[in-house]
């Protein structure tokens, strides 16, 4: 199979690894000549990463001239991600998002990350997004609002409507009216297109050229950088009380404290129901490097520590936000609506929930606790199908890896949907199992193993707004509404920037009638 064994000493990974054991390096089999692996990780970039767990823990994949290290092992992407000094943000996909997010969270490079992570934090703190919760409610209500029985509809376009809807309004809720939010959300759709074509086929030039494409890409991006600018500018003239998130972010000043982000506990360990952990902003810095000077150049000077967010610094954090928090959202909610119409018993069970709970009503933000098995569903759906299913980092130094050296500059990538595969942390992998994530159970799910929203202190802030917003939305929909495919047909994910499941066409059945409105509907295949 071409494996090349490297020896390291393996970290100790549960009981059993009181025996230390090693660590297998190797190369991927099935690289040809000049092109490597690149046809392969091109044409079925899922199937093919999630068969190097079988070559080693730490495998090389050949890109052209270029390598990558693919981490499979949980307790190694733990390494990288712990240590994002060494292991910092890098790649086509970040290097293409900068071009739209310019340093914020998302992209923004270590050095400058605590501060704006510090800066951010009190935007997303339990308190606010109890409030957000709220606003929430109101926009899943209107957005849901617009279906009719019998109604096909693209589940993945209306999660994207919904979640736009959402998080635009708990962003700037009170700066936007109707008609400049959909324009907001037209030109979002736009550009996220955009970024991913650009990331996805980096044809560099090209993409200057006055193409119609081209051009809808800079229209849409300069829109967006021009509404958001007014905004900003808006907010920082205007004596107007705000109470929505860029309230609370032009607000926020560092106060020097420990925190820089959501608590990374383990899923597995201690998170309630592993959808997301504990947001303690008081939760200490885990990265092992933090309180360190800041040495690397940035591609801006970070004002003081203590300045509250500059404009710039404002603009950027707010488009990362629009942009990381709404194509991932409406992702999850499309796959978990696609995997419920696979299984109509799950499905039943999620109904009776909801039926319980809300008895007919609309739910609002107090009924989330009493929601378990909602919240079940959708952290299922996003174990089997992760939106962030591949990142990178780049190194910023020697360092070791699976006792094997690796280059300043080397690239290390990690698959949330390979990890999330594994059938030792998941037995029978393939299937969509909610009561995985029933505590009795989930305790046993080993730490690292489950990764949407990554960890350490590069851990998605959004984790809970992201939950929060799914679990209100899917109670929202099964409440009133069973989605139904029209004819049967296997979905197959599409591994772009994020996992998609593609159009999936679904129509509205109105619950509690005979018919719903939707007689010819059939139930869908699981992938
Ligand atoms: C189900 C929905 C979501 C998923 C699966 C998700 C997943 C992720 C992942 C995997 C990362 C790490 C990215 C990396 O290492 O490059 C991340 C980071 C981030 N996410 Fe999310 N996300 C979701 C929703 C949201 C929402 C709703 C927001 C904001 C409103 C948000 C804002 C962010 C930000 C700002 C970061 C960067 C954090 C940092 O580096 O400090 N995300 N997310």
């Amino acid at each position: 199979m071409g494996i090349r064994g490297e020896a390291g000493v393996r970290a100790p990974r549960g009981p059993a690894a009181a025996v230390p054991g090693t660590w297998v390096v190797s190369t991927a089999p099935g690289g040809v000549p000049l092109l490597g692996h690149a046809l392969r990780l091109w044409r079925r970039p899922l199937e093919f990463l999630a068969s190097m767990p079988a070559h080693g823990d730490l495998v090389a994949i050949r890109l052209g001239p270029q390598r990558v290290w693919l981490a499979c092992d949980p307790d190694l992407v733990q390494q990288i991600l712990m240590d994002p000094r060494t292991y910092d943000k890098g790649g086509p996909l970040y290097d293409t998002m900068r071009m739209v997010l310019g340093n914020g969270l998302v992209t923004c490079p270590q050095n400058v990350h605590r501060r704006q992570r510090r800066l951010a934090q009190p935007c997303f703190r339990p308190s606010r997004i109890a409030d957000y919760a709220e606003v929430m409610s109101t926009e899943i209500g209107a957005a849901v609002e617009e279906w009719r029985p019998g109604r096909e509809l693209d589940v993945t376009d209306a999660m994207m409507d919904l979640s736009a809807r959402v998080t635009t309004g708990v962003l700037m809720s009170t700066s936007l009216d109707p008609g400049l939010a959909a324009e907001v959300r037209a030109c979002l759709a736009t550009a996220m297109r955009g970024v991913l074509l650009r990331a996805v086929v980096p044809l560099g030039p090209l993409y200057k050229l006055p193409t119609p494409g081209n051009r809808r890409f800079d229209r849409a991006l300069a829109r967006l950088h021009h509404i958001i600018d007014q905004i900003i500018a808006e907010r920082r003239a205007g004596p107007a009380r705000h109470d929505d998130l860029l309230a609370t972010l032009l607000e926020a000043t560092d106060d020097g404290g420990t925190a820089t982000g959501n608590d990374p506990a383990p899923y597995g360990a201690s998170a309630p129901d592993h959808a997301s952990a504990p947001d303690d902003a008081s939760a200490p810095d885990t990265c092992p490097a933090a309180g360190r000077p800041t040495t690397a150049p940035t591609t801006r000077e970070a004002p003081h520590a203590k300045e509250p967010l500059t404009d710039q610094e404002a603009h950027d954090q707010l488009m990362t936000f629009l942009v990381a928090g709404i194509e991932t959202t409406a992702l999850a909610l499309a796959w978990t609506f696609h995997l419920l119409a696979a299984h109509p018993e799950e499905e039943r069970r999620l109904h009776d929930e909801v039926d319980t709970v809300l008895a007919g009503r609309p739910p609002a933000p107090a009924d989330l606790p009493r929601l378990a098995h909602a919240r079940r569903v959708v952290t299922e759906a996003l174990r089997m199908y992760p939106p962030g299913w591949a990142l990178t980092r780049v190194t910023t130094t020697e360092t070791t890896l699976a006792g094997h050296r690796l280059a300043p500059g080397s690239t290390v990538l990690y698959s949330a949907y390979v990890l999330h595969q594994d059938p030792v942390a998941f037995p029978d992998p393939q299937r969509f199992d909610p009561d995985r994530w029933l505590p009795e159970r989930a305790g046993s799910v080993p730490s690292g193993a489950m990764l949407p929203f990554a960890a350490g202190n590069r851990k998605c802030i959004g984790d809970h707004f992201a939950m929060t917003e799914a679990v209100l939305a899917l109670a929202a929909i099964a409440a009133r509404w069973r989605l139904r495919p029209p004819a049967a047909r296997t979905v197959r994910p599409v591994p772009a920037a994020v996992l998609s499941p593609g159009p999936l066409p679904m129509v509205c059945e109105l619950r509690g009638r005979p018919d719903g409105g939707a007689a010819q509907a059939v139930p869908s295949q699981a992938p």
